[in-house]
């Protein structure tokens, strides 16, 4: 069967869920300069570290129109036997992990060892983009989607600089310091599309699918047509307290879900928000098998991630050793492949310290 995101069969949130209120920001709107526009996105940038992106204006059509069919070919490598699968493994193949599979149940959920519940497949940009010189090994389904794979990722990209423009515009950035600067469309990085499948789990299990964690990169474009993505809140609609502090962010087709990654909050020392979240069982109906996916945009590698000078830029305090997106990367798949258990730092890691990583 195929993937068909307008499929009415498609699992909602119940309806006694109150979602995540996120801020809902026009991309046209804000690719032409408008004040309302871009003071949501300063909004969202600086409190909730999420948003909702309208991708349904006439320009960005060529975009979405990439979605359906991207999800499509994620059914398609996911159905292939283990075996071809396991001939592509990440941690095999990829030193930075930027192509390649990882099966089920390779990361931890908690500290106590639990294993995640999703396969996932990463394709590099460099590849896909063809920046660079990297060999690119993979199967001939991804060969055949080429041209959605570099239409999608193009577009993307595009949309990327847009809002970089705007947040190195809200942060007064020196023109050598502006986000821009950091995330070049032409030179090489390790930005990453990442496909996964979440297995169906019954319900009554309640650890989540995927562990809360911040995203390892500046820039995240998730698209699904299922729920099951939570934000760990400050965000406006969730309760105060327990459990609870975990919001569901309701798909909506026609938008792309946008959040900001530990590089950027590690350049502003933490006033970009880079929010937790995770991927957990939807409440009384357990886990629908759910596919998504997500493009992480990550600075240039010849990037040194260190507090940029702005106003709005603490300079003391709580920022960490300067590092590059490189030794980030590996850092934090320590902690998520449970190779480095039980340090100190972990949640900082995992978390920026938010201690959602229990
Ligand atoms: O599947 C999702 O909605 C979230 C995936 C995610 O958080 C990630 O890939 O970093
Ligand atoms: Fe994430």
């Amino acid at each position: 069967m195929l993937v068909d995101s307008s499929a009415s069969s498609l699992p909602t949130l119940p309806a006694d869920v109150q979602p995540a209120v996120l801020q809902e920001i026009n991309l046209a709107e804000l690719r032409n300069g408008s004040a309302s526009e871009q003071q949501k996105l300063s909004q969202a940038a600086l409190n909730d570290g999420f948003f909702y992106l309208d991708l349904r204006h006439p320009t960005t059509q060529l975009l979405l129109g990439q979605v359906d069919p991207t999800l499509q070919l994620s059914k398609l490598i996911f159905d292939h036997s283990a075996e071809i699968k396991n001939l592509f493994d990440v941690d095999k193949i990829s030193s930075l992990k930027t192509n390649g599979y990882k099966p089920k149940g390779r990361n931890i959920v908690n500290k106590d060892d639990a294993r995640d519940g999703f396969e996932s497949w990463a394709l590099p940009r460099n590849g896909i983009l063809k920046i660079g010189a990297d060999p690119f090994p993979r199967l001939p389904a991804v060969k055949e989607a080429q041209n959605t794979l570099h239409i999608l990722l193009e577009s993307l990209e595009d949309v990327a600089q847009t809002i970089f423009r705007s947040l190195s515009d809200l942060l007064g950035l020196a023109p050598e310091h502006r986000l821009e600067a950091f995330h070049e469309p032409d030179k090489p990085s390790t930005s990453i599309l990442r496909l996964l499948k979440y297995h169906a789990r019954a319900q009554g299990a309640s650890d989540p699918l995927i562990v809360p964690h911040t995203d390892l990169g500046s820039l995240t474009f998730l698209f699904s047509s299922t729920p099951g993505l939570q934000v760990l809140s400050t965000v406006a609609g969730a309760a105060p307290s327990g459990e609870e502090e975990w919001a569901y962010i309701a798909p909506k087709p026609g938008y792309t879900v946008v959040n900001l990654g530990d590089c950027v909050s590690m350049m502003t020392n933490g006033a970009l928000k880079s929010a937790v979240h995770r991927v957990g069982p939807l409440p009384g109906a357990g886990m629908p098998e759910r596919y998504s996916f997500a493009y992480l945009i990550r600075p240039n590698d010849d990037a040194v991630l260190r507090p940029l000078g702005s106003p709005l830029v603490s300079s003391r305090g709580g920022g960490m050793e300067p590092i590059t997106c490189a030794d980030w990367i590996t850092k934090k798949y320590k902690v998520l492949r449970g190779d480095d258990r039980m340090r100190r730092d972990d949640d900082q890691v995992m978390t920026g310290g938010r201690k959602a990583f229990v």
